[in-house]
């Protein structure tokens, strides 16, 4: 069996980070592992307090994990502190990890800031250049671009800009935007959009993460950068057309849609 590592915060209501990411990478048929950066106390509505995870103990948790299990594609999400980026990327790189996809998570969706001040040009510096795919959202980019991006033409000029920076290629989502729900593929040197309806549903907490691990696990199985990102596409668009409804916020997408076993089965 293909497995996978999510380097990612713990999310307490189940929607995102590590919750989001193991259920992803397990309904897209990869052993999911995890390495702890962060605890969050949140929920749909917000997030209430963050224990960082001290670096030595994400690296020895790193260590255990790739000593024993080597993964075939890695997630990293969540990273509050440029220490936590600088252990991780040290440790991937003596690792020679390969299949990084890095989603640049800097608040969650009840908009609760997850990214502690300066660590925005540390992860870009230190990690992109060894991602496989990076997916910021368009406040993301915005950022990490300097572009203000309005329509689609400012979604190619800060992709390509990330993407010429730092080496990699880019999937920027276009989830905030105020039209459809494409995402704009920049990798080398060439566009391509990943159309998708933007579904009615205003549950979306979670959908970053879920759309990265997807992608993440279709890398692991051997599917192209183009394959994996429209799979995770598909993934993430059944997920939210599930309509699941959770909580007080923006609650959690349906992770499980596709179960319908007997385990999962009603009664
Ligand atoms: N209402 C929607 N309908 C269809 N697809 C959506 C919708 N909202 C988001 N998406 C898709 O979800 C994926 C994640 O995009 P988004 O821009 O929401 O990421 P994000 O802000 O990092 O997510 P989050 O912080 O909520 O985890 C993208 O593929 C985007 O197109
Ligand atoms: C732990 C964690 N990671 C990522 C996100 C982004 O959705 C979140 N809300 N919580």
């Amino acid at each position: 069996m293909k497995t996978a590592l999510s380097i990612a915060g713990s999310d307490s209501c189940g929607g995102a980070g590590i919750q989001a990411d193991v259920k992803t990478m397990t309904m897209n048929g990869v052993y999911a592992m995890s390495a702890v950066t962060a605890l969050t106390a949140q929920n749909t509505t917000g997030v209430r307090a963050v224990l960082e995870t001290p670096p030595e103990f994400l690296r020895e948790q790193l260590d255990a994990v790739f000593e024993d299990i080597f993964p075939d594609a890695v997630k990293i999400g969540m990273l509050p502190s440029a220490e936590l980026v600088r252990t991780i990327a040290e440790r991937l790189r003596y690792y020679q990890a390969k299949n990084i996809v890095v989603d640049p998570v800097m608040a969650a969706t009840s908009g609760s800031a997850l990214m502690g001040s300066g660590t925005a040009e540390v992860l870009a510096n230190e990690l992109f250049p060894i991602a496989a795919l990076v997916t910021p959202n368009i406040p993301e980019a915005a950022v990490l671009s300097g572009v203000t991006i309005r329509e689609e033409g400012d979604m190619l000029c800060a992709a390509k800009r990330i993407g010429d920076a730092f080496g990699c290629a880019v999937l920027l989502k276009g989830g905030h935007s105020s039209g459809a729900a494409d995402d704009l593929l920049y990798a080398d040197g060439g566009f391509r959009w990943f159309r998708g309806e933007r579904i009615e549903n205003p549950n979306t907490h979670g959908t970053g993460c879920t759309l990265s691990s997807a992608v993440a696990s279709n890398l692991a199985k051997g599917f192209t950068l183009d394959e994996a990102v429209q799979r995770a596409k598909s993934y993430l668009s059944c997920a939210l057309a599930a309509m699941l409804d959770l909580g007080k916020g923006a609650g959690p997408i349906e992770h499980a849609f596709a179960l319908n076993g007997c385990f999962a089965d009603k009664k």
